[in-house]
């Protein structure tokens, strides 16, 4: 099983005298090396029994109860559905697991597993997907709940797995002790390593055109991640084809939208040389929408030792009103491979675009688009590659639900109803924070396609 170490060497912005977020393509993250990556777990998983009782956790830790406590909302979504609270609890907790393993990465000389198509795979995505297909089981009931996802269990039962394996179950357990904190309810007793790989396996549906099932990435952006840089989480339930809520956890989005473009590290070297209050909401957000509802929500990050309480000071969100393309930012892939920038470079001067392109890693680019940080996002995969539902569904609803466009090069909207992937997908996605510009793009698409050579 091949295996990487982590390149986290990072760039300075070149506002202060260095470059901007590397933009290599992956190979250079990594250096092969024929061992097994760990991060250890804090002390009280270490010290656990391996059934220890929860005892933190109280008995009636449910959302309903928090809804409760706090009496009717005084802001926030009007009549956020039940599988919506869940969902953006869910993804609260996941934000809080990838926070951690990304430090601990960041912090040791830690490794990374590569999958059979060499893309990068942390503890991270598995634990993620584990405690999400957990916390929506136990919530909704395993019959009812179907879900489409990145990660099998193949490399963590690979022979010489065990130990990758173990971290991933302490990571779970450790997350899920924490439960009650985002109104969920944790597990009576730790999991134990077949229940933790019961969880992961069973995101195995296929999707299609009937009934309901959601779609997960646990990590997206895994290369962002690793990197320190960038990444989501993200979630979104479809049904007969058709997405009815997304949620986007951006657990390193910066509140200050001048800060995108530079690496989540400089941000926070700055907030130290200038400390605001340690509640002040700097960075970090989980980004919400229903379809239909015409709202789409933001709420900051749950900080360690903090309590989900609803509303969760949410606020609520809508793309960009500028149409001008001489004033609109587009956003795209970092990795060229991922995206063809020779491609937009060309239709952003057909166009008009005159500001440089906003390289962001994963479906921030999405929040980035539904928050009014930027107008446009384009993505031109090579030809042969298939997008699939999860890198897209959650973001597709938030743009459309906070006022925006997102369909394919054609102009027609992406189809979830076909499987994994997004089948019949026109040679690209584009999301616009207005029909103008989307108009616009959609047109120098046409006309520029065929001299490419994409
Ligand atoms: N050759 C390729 N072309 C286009 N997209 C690709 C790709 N290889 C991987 N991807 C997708 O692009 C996602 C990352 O998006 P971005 O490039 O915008 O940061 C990856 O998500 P994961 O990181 O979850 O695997 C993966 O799904
Ligand atoms: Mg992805």
């Amino acid at each position: 099983m091949p295996l990487y170490t982590a390149n986290l060497a990072t760039k300075l912005p070149h506002r202060f005298g260095f470059s901007r977020t590397n933009t290599s393509s992956l190979p250079n993250y990594a250096a092969f090396k024929p061992s097994f990556f760990f991060f250890f777990p804090s002390t009280h998983i270490l010290n656990s029994s391996p059934n220890r009782i929860y005892s933190s956790v109280p008995s009636s830790s449910s959302i309903m109860e928090d809804q409760k406590h706090v009496g009717p909302l005084i802001s926030g979504p009007k009549s956020l559905s039940q599988e919506l609270k869940v969902a953006v609890a869910a993804v609260q907790m996941a934000c809080f697991l990838c926070q951690r393993v990304q430090s601990n990465l960041l912090t040791s000389n830690a490794q990374i597993q590569a999958k059979d198509d060499n893309s990068p795979v942390t503890v991270a995505d598995w634990s993620v997907q584990a405690i999400i297909s957990w916390i929506l089981s136990k919530s909704f009931g395993s019959k009812n709940v179907s879900i489409v996802a990145e990660e099998d269990v193949q490399t963590l039962s690979k022979p010489g797995a065990d130990r990758l394996l173990k971290v991933v179950v302490e990571t779970v357990n450790e997350c899920l002790c924490e439960a009650y904190r985002f109104g969920l309810e944790g597990p009576e007793c730790t999991l134990c390593t077949s229940e933790v790989l019961e969880a992961i396996s069973r995101c195995n549906s296929s999707g299609g055109s009937t009934g309901r099932f959601w779609t997960l990435d646990p990590v997206d952006g895994t290369l962002g991640f690793i990197r320190g840089d960038q990444y989501a989480v993200a979630l979104a339930l479809i049904e007969d084809g058709e997405v009815v809520l997304g949620v986007l956890g951006c657990p390193n989005y910066p509140m200050r939208k001048e800060w995108l473009c530079y690496h989540p590290r400089y941000h926070s070297i700055i907030s130290k040389l200038s400390p605001t209050t340690s509640e002040s909401w700097d960075k970090g957000c989980v980004i919400y929408a229903q379809k239909g509802s015409g709202e789409a929500w933001m709420q900051p990050l749950i900080h360690v030792n903090k309590k989900l309480v609803w509303p969760n000071s949410a606020i609520p969100i809508q793309v960009s009103s500028i149409d001008d393309p001489a004033l609109a930012t587009f956003c795209e892939p970092v990795e060229k491979a991922n995206s063809s920038h020779s491609f937009t470079a060309g239709l952003a001067h057909s166009v008009g675009l005159r500001n440089q392109p906003l390289r962001v890693y994963s479906m921030v680019k999405y929040a980035a688009i539904a928050r009014g940080d930027a107008e446009i996002f384009m993505k031109f995969a090579r030809a042969g590659y298939k997008e699939k539902i999860w890198d897209h569904a959650a973001g597709v609803v938030i743009i459309q639900e906070a006022g925006g466009v997102v369909t394919d090069a054609r102009g027609c909207p992406l189809n979830f109803s076909k499987g994994m992937y997004l089948e019949g997908l026109d040679r690209g996605v584009i999301a616009c924070a207005g029909a103008n510009l989307h108009d616009k793009i959609i047109r120098a698409v046409d006309a520029s396609w065929n001299s490419s050579c994409l």
